[in-house]
């Protein structure tokens, strides 16, 4: 039976959530970290351990079918590699800084610049895209530091919190792209092993959903249960069942995670009593 190679970062931000929602879509993997190569015990899956930056190539050569990466890796040396799925995790962006005291009006103040990146090819395509020249130094870590010891004067990295600009004196002037780790597949994957890839977006699809939700139980006096059920923005109408004490019933409903406490804040303040909040596993709808 053919199985699905799928790359994962072997060791660095990717891995511990990469491996979290296989574990969630129900694959369990045989090894730990320390083998390059390990299969699933329960799903027609190679799981191989690589370097972020190297897996947009053994995509691109086929030696993989898929891959969860971070999504300004494939933007960078990726090609025609298809993105299946967003993935919701290391979310960051890829953008243009300089010293705090520099002036910055626009693109245009970065002419004859010399700018430090790991991303050179991104970086090319939008001083192309603005008519600028500048100079690129491609370094492959701590790029942050090269306008301190005068290697450059303007950087292109990744940035999430700030903290690593902040600290090295940078402020942020430009954004190239935003990131975040995808699942993606190679040009050169089989029709069997596209099958098994969609069965593993169908499954990520319903974890992700699940985790964007909350299950959500309450009690409401029976006249009060309109104005309630107007509140609750649910997946089609919620559950109403009555409860053993006369004139009330229990509402059922699942809402979106980052509206749970203005929605719990309203249902409250039209009678709701006894909110029971749990999270959701998987939603399949
Ligand atoms: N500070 C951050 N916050 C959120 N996501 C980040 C951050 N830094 C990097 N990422 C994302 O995580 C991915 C992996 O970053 P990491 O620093 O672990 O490795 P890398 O140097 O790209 O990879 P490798 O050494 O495996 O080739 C990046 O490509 C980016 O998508
Ligand atoms: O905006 P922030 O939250 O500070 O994150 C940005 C930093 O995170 C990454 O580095 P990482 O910490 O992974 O170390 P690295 O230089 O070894 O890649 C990236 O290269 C930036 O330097």
């Amino acid at each position: 039976m053919s199985k699905l190679k799928i790359a994962v970062q072997k060791s660095g931000r990717l891995y511990d959530e990469s491996m979290q929602i296989l574990k969630d879509i129900g694959i369990s993997i045989d090894n730990g970290r320390d083998q390059l190569k390990a299969s699933a015990k329960n799903f027609p899956l190679e799981v191989f351990y690589l370097r972020n930056g190297d897996i947009p190539q053994y995509l691109k050569d086929g030696v993989v079918d898929a891959a969860i990466i971070g999504e300004n890796v494939l933007i960078e040396k990726g090609g025609d590699i298809q993105i299946v799925q967003k993935l919701g995790f290391s979310s960051c962006k890829v953008s243009i800084a300089v010293p705090k005291s520099a002036k910055y009006a626009s693109m245009q103040d970065l002419e004859g610049k010399r700018i430090a990146t790991s991303y050179p090819n991104t970086v090319q395509q939008f001083l192309d895209k603005n008519n600028v020249n500048a100079q690129l130094h491609i370094i492959n870590g701590s790029v942050e530091i090269a306008p301190n010891i005068g290697l450059a004067d303007a950087i292109v990295d990744i940035v999430s919190s700030g903290s690593t600009l902040f600290k090295n004196g940078l402020k942020e002037v430009e954004v190239l792209l935003k990131s975040e780790a995808v699942l993606a597949s190679s040009p050169l994957i089989s029709e069997a092993n596209s099958d098994i890839l969609n069965i593993i977006k169908f499954r990520i699809e319903s974890v992700l959903k699940g985790r964007r939700s909350k299950y959500v139980l309450l009690n409401a006096p029976n006249d009060k249960l309109d104005e309630i059920i107007a509140i609750l923005p649910g997946m089609k109408s919620p559950t109403v069942l009555p409860l053993a004490q006369e004139g009330w019933s229990s509402v059922h409903t699942v809402i979106d995670k980052n509206k749970f406490w203005e929605i719990i804040d309203e249902l409250k303040g039209h009678g709701a009593e006894g909110i029971l909040v749990c999270p959701i596993d998987n939603m399949v709808l």
